[in-house]
């Protein structure tokens, strides 16, 4: 779960969070308010990770990292090169082997998830479109990732040789998610999910966990929404339960369309 302050990563913990994610605005407000969106005060990031047990998460920007290098001294967890954040080099992406903190990726499809993964990267998430409430585009990247993987897991080795070529990703990854049958590392969904059902759907559709960023703090009852959002992500396949943890919750961030003109522009089109 994003939080920006101690008091919220509290609250994040108590309703059974695994992790937080330290940053000084929620993708929401990054959007709203616009302008360069960099790594978090260091000093607000150790608030965060002295405040709670769980692992603490936080932020660069793509291709920066001299913020990664800063981040892993001071001893974050984990680090999630976002496209959230205002990109740093509109080429490169970090060099992920160089560091001992694993990090977590965005992707839309299986070429750009194998990508991050050849450059270090330990863990996947959807990109979404973060910050706008509406989990349509993390459904569209998890389907594109899923349907590429069972495409590939029925191809002959010289048909994987060619499909590594279309998709942009190394060989070796691609022949090993094949044979899985699902992305070699862990895989998340993030961007857009909003309620218990959105974290249900996203699990159902073949994910290993959710972030949430602005969908809890910007409800109206972040406490019981983030609760209800783990337990969902804990019983994703139990409508029961499901209809139970989604009631009287109060109101929802509210959300945006995905459309051409979306405010804030298209953030998961940010690094490929
Ligand atoms: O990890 C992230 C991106 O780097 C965010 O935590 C995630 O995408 C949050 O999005 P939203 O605010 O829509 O829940």
């Amino acid at each position: 779960m994003d939080v920006i302050n101690a008091e919220q990563a509290r609250i994040a913990e108590e309703a059974g969070a695994c992790a937080v994610m330290a940053l000084e605005r929620v993708p929401a407000d990054i959007r709203r308010e616009g302008g360069v969106a960099r790594m978090s005060d260091p000093q607000m990031i150790k608030e965060i990770v002295d405040a709670v047990t769980i692992p603490v998460m936080a932020k660069v920007r793509i291709g920066h990292f001299v913020e990664a290098q800063i981040l892993q001294s001071i001893g974050v967890d984990y680090i999630d090169e976002s496209e959230v954040l205002t990109p740093a080099d509109d080429e490169h992406h970090i060099n992920k082997h160089n560091f001992k903190v694993p990090f977590v990726c965005g992707a839309r499809d299986l070429g750009e998830a194998l990508r991050r993964i050849s450059e270090g990267a330990a863990m996947i998430r959807t990109k979404g479109e973060a910050g706008t409430g509406n989990v349509v585009e993390a459904v569209r990247h998890q389907r594109a990732v899923m349907a590429q993987i069972r495409k590939a897991s029925v191809m002959s080795e010289e048909e994987l040789y060619a499909y590594a070529k279309d998709l942009q990703a190394p060989f070796h990854l691609l022949k090993e998610t094949a044979r899985l049958k699902r992305l070699p590392v862990v895989d998340f969904a993030a961007g857009g999910i909003a309620t218990p059902a959105d974290a249900a759907l996203m699990m159902q559709l073949g994910c290993d966990g959710v972030f949430v960023g602005s969908g809890i703090f910007h409800s109206g009852d972040p406490a019981k929404r983030a609760r209800a959002i783990v337990q969902a992500v804990t019983h994703y396949n139990n409508p029961k339960l499901l209809a139970e943890v989604s009631e009287n919750l109060g109101p929802a961030m509210v959300g945006l369309t995905i459309d051409k003109d979306l405010k804030g522009g298209h953030l998961a089109a940010r690094g490929h």
